[in-house]
């Protein structure tokens, strides 16, 4: 699908309701990508300089509900907390066949057609979308249209890859690796430079060297063909510094016994979203 021609093709009145991180960054990608920002309304109690000075292009910022009527599509990028309380005063954006989108961590599809009614695409992006680098996956209840899927994808599209999946009990293991799996990444940076401190570096010096590192060889992995393991090969020497370090790193209540708890952590959190 060409995603430029396809946002410009979406028909009908966008209602985003949230406007802060993710939403925020999924309307940018939206107006970078084409989509006619008279076309779109923005329901935010606490807009940003950056949202409000959206008015002066057209977007249409807190209007009256009766003065939009049914959306085409809604876009839910409240908290999941929030949607309990503001669920329902969305209500008179949703029309017999308004599509709704919702990024609210760990609430169902069956809540959302609840509460809220229309043909629900429930996805899970991240916040590399901000600079259209993220990744989105996303599930789509058995009442969505082909053209409405289509509409879903080339909304998600805009701030990066997108994946589909059948079966929505994989959304709470999806949240846990790639909707939280920045912060993880984040963490290691900044874990990497009170390393390089403990370890005698100056403080700036050691920030900087955790962060280009990170940068960069997120890039390489994002460049190369190869796997995440063949580049971590390519660093390790055989008896080398590398290995040291990863006979730590790979032994016993290593990363991989903490990323399987913090995982495991983060997929039951999203299930205790539902509830
Ligand atoms: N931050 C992240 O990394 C990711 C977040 N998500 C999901 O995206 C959703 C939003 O998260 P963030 O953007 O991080 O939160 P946020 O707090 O930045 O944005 C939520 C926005 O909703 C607004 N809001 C509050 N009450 C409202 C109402 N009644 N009507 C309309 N807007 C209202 C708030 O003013 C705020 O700007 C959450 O459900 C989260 O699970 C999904 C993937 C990644
Ligand atoms: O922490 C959260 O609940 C949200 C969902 C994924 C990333 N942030």
């Amino acid at each position: 699908m060409n995603t430029s021609n396809a946002l410009q093709d979406i028909a009908g009145t966008i209602v985003l309701a949230g406007a802060g991180k993710m939403g925020g960054a999924m309307l940018t990608g939206w107006l970078a990508r084409g989509l006619d920002p008279k076309r779109v309304v923005v329901i935010e109690p606490h807009p940003s300089a950056g949202i409000g000075a959206l008015a002066t292009r057209g977007v249409r910022l807190n209007p009256s509900p009766d003065d939009v009527g049914s959306a085409a599509t809604l876009v839910v990028a409240l908290k999941p907390q929030m949607f309990r309380e503001a669920g329902p005063m969305l209500k008179p954006f949703v029309g017999p066949s308004t599509l709704l989108v919702s990024i609210m961590a760990g609430t169902t599809i069956s809540a959302l057609q609840e509460v809220c009614g229309g043909s629900v695409v429930r996805a899970m992006p991240n916040t590399p979308a901000a600079i259209g680098r993220g990744i989105t996956v996303a599930v789509a209840a058995s009442n969505v249209s082909a053209v409405q899927r289509a509409v879903a994808d080339a909304l998600l599209r805009a701030t990066g890859s997108v994946e589909w999946v059948d079966d929505e009990g994989l959304m709470d293991a999806v949240t846990a690796v790639s909707g939280s799996g920045p912060a993880y990444i984040f963490l290691l940076a900044e874990e990497l430079a009170r390393a390089g401190v403990e370890a005698g570096l100056p403080q700036e010096l050691a920030t900087k060297l955790a962060r280009e590192t990170v940068a960069g060889a997120g890039e390489l992995l994002h460049r190369s063909e190869d796997s995440s393991a063949t580049l971590r090969k390519n660093v390790t020497s055989p008896g080398g510094t590398t290995a040291a370090a990863l006979e730590v790193l790979m032994g016993p209540d290593g990363l991989w016994q903490l990323m399987i708890r913090a995982v495991a952590a983060a997929t039951k959190r999203s299930t205790e979203l539902a509830k």
